[in-house]
């Protein structure tokens, strides 16, 4: 019963995009970043990732074409077949959800404070990535993840 309702709860959430208990704030040095406005237990979905789903070299196109070639606002994975996909968020609002937060876009990197990691699933055929808790995470505390990237340009926190 709990793993049905863990699985009905995100599809609900993927579907509307109406993900709760999290804001976004300022943070110095960072651009904005994604706080949480409630507790969320270890292993808890916060938000996903989303996104139109490209390929690695569409994903890498835009990465070169982007101004200071600078992460921004895409996520690089494997899928179940073993393919180098990506999911470009670069875009500040959907256009299946144009009136949502899109969150996961907004989530800062931290290699080792990360209190989220990305997981992929599969909904309706698509590639879903959602934020797992590391950990318990207190009201007000930045999520980060660890954007498993080589060199990122900024001090890694
Ligand atoms: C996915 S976006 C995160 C949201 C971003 N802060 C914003 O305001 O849109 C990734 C970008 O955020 C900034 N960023 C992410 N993590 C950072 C960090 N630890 N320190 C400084 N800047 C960071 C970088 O500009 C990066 O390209």
């Amino acid at each position: 019963i709990y793993i049905f309702s863990f699985f009905s709860f995100v599809r609900s959430m993927v579907t509307a995009q109406r993900w709760k208990g999290l804001t976004i704030k300022d943070v110095p040095e960072k651009g904005r970043g994604v706080f949480t406005k409630r507790r969320f237990e270890q292993g808890e979905v916060v938000c996903e990732y989303h996104g139109r789903l490209v390929s690695r070299e569409e994903g890498l196109a835009i990465h070169a074409s982007s101004p200071d070639m600078n992460p921004g606002h895409l996520l690089f994975y494997k899928n179940k077949r073993n393919e180098a996909m990506c999911i470009d968020a670069h875009e500040e609002s959907c256009q299946c959800h144009p009136l949502s937060i899109i969150y996961g876009r907004l989530i800062n990197h931290s290699s080792k404070r990360a209190n989220i990691r990305p997981r992929l699933f599969i909904h309706n055929d698509r590639d879903v990535i959602l934020f797992i808790t590391l950990r318990d995470i207190l009201v007000n505390e930045e999520l980060r993840y660890d954007y498993g990237i080589p060199h990122v340009p900024w001090p890694t926190l």
